[in-house]
């Protein structure tokens, strides 16, 4: 579910890594700071990895470069072409955040990055109790998104997007269910999560939940 932006992804694969390193200048400080970005998720998560929308598999990279295992999980089929030719070898299925494979290992971390968005605030719910069922005592979510301390905050970066002309962000920014924070804590708490939220720039936050009894 949450599959209705996947169009973008399969026509974005080929130039989706100049966006993230910066030559996409509506798309610059969106993406400032992602390698830290990604290390901040690497360095919360523990070793046994589910990690969804892997894209073209920047995050993954760095989840095995420091020896975790990972199963990802990614809908694009042209996402998936590059990531697999980028890190042959891994694992990586064709799914989303609420209908993936059946799972062969068991999981103490589930990571994202630049995704969980694509899911409607029901559908982020919805996953967030399923992640709870997936992961062993104490797992954690780490996830690295856009999302916003209050409405008005939102609506000042669509404004501002609009004023520098950068069409794309903003109709982006408009289209996609980017959530507001205080939404995302209630979700998670819902479920019997510890949640805690870290700034990296103007529009990503880390979030690290703690799977509770
Ligand atoms: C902006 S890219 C992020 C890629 C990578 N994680 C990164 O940080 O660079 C978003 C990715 O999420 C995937 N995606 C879109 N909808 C999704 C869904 N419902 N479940 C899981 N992944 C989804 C897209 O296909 C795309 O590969």
């Amino acid at each position: 579910m949450g599959r209705e932006f996947i169009d973008i992804f399969e026509d974005w694969a080929p130039l989706y890594d100049d966006s993230v390193t910066g030559k996409d200048a509506q798309y610059e400080k969106v993406f400032e700071h992602y390698d830290q970005i990604l290390s901040e998720v690497v360095e919360n998560s523990q070793d046994k990895v589910l990690e969804f929308g892997v894209g073209t598999g920047n995050l993954t990279k760095q989840l095995l470069n420091a020896g975790k295992t990972v199963i990802g999980i990614e809908p694009s089929t042209a996402m998936r072409e590059i990531a697999k030719k980028k890190l042959p070898g891994i694992t990586i299925l064709d799914g989303d955040f609420i209908n993936f494979p059946t799972l062969t290992m068991p999981i103490d971390s589930i990571v994202s990055t630049y995704a969980f968005h694509h899911l409607t605030d029901e559908e982020k719910e919805q996953a967030i109790k399923q992640f709870h069922e997936v992961l062993q005592p104490e797992g954690m979510v780490v996830f690295g998104d856009t999302m916003f301390e209050t409405k008005e905050a939102k609506q000042n970066q669509i404004d501002l997007a609009r004023k520098q002309g950068f069409k794309a962000l903003a109709e982006d920014l408009e289209r996609e269910y980017y959530p507001i924070i205080k939404t995302v804590r209630n979700a998670f708490e819902k479920y019997n999560f510890h949640v805690s939220f870290k700034q990296m720039n103007d529009f990503v936050w880390i979030i690290s939940a703690k799977k509770l009894a």
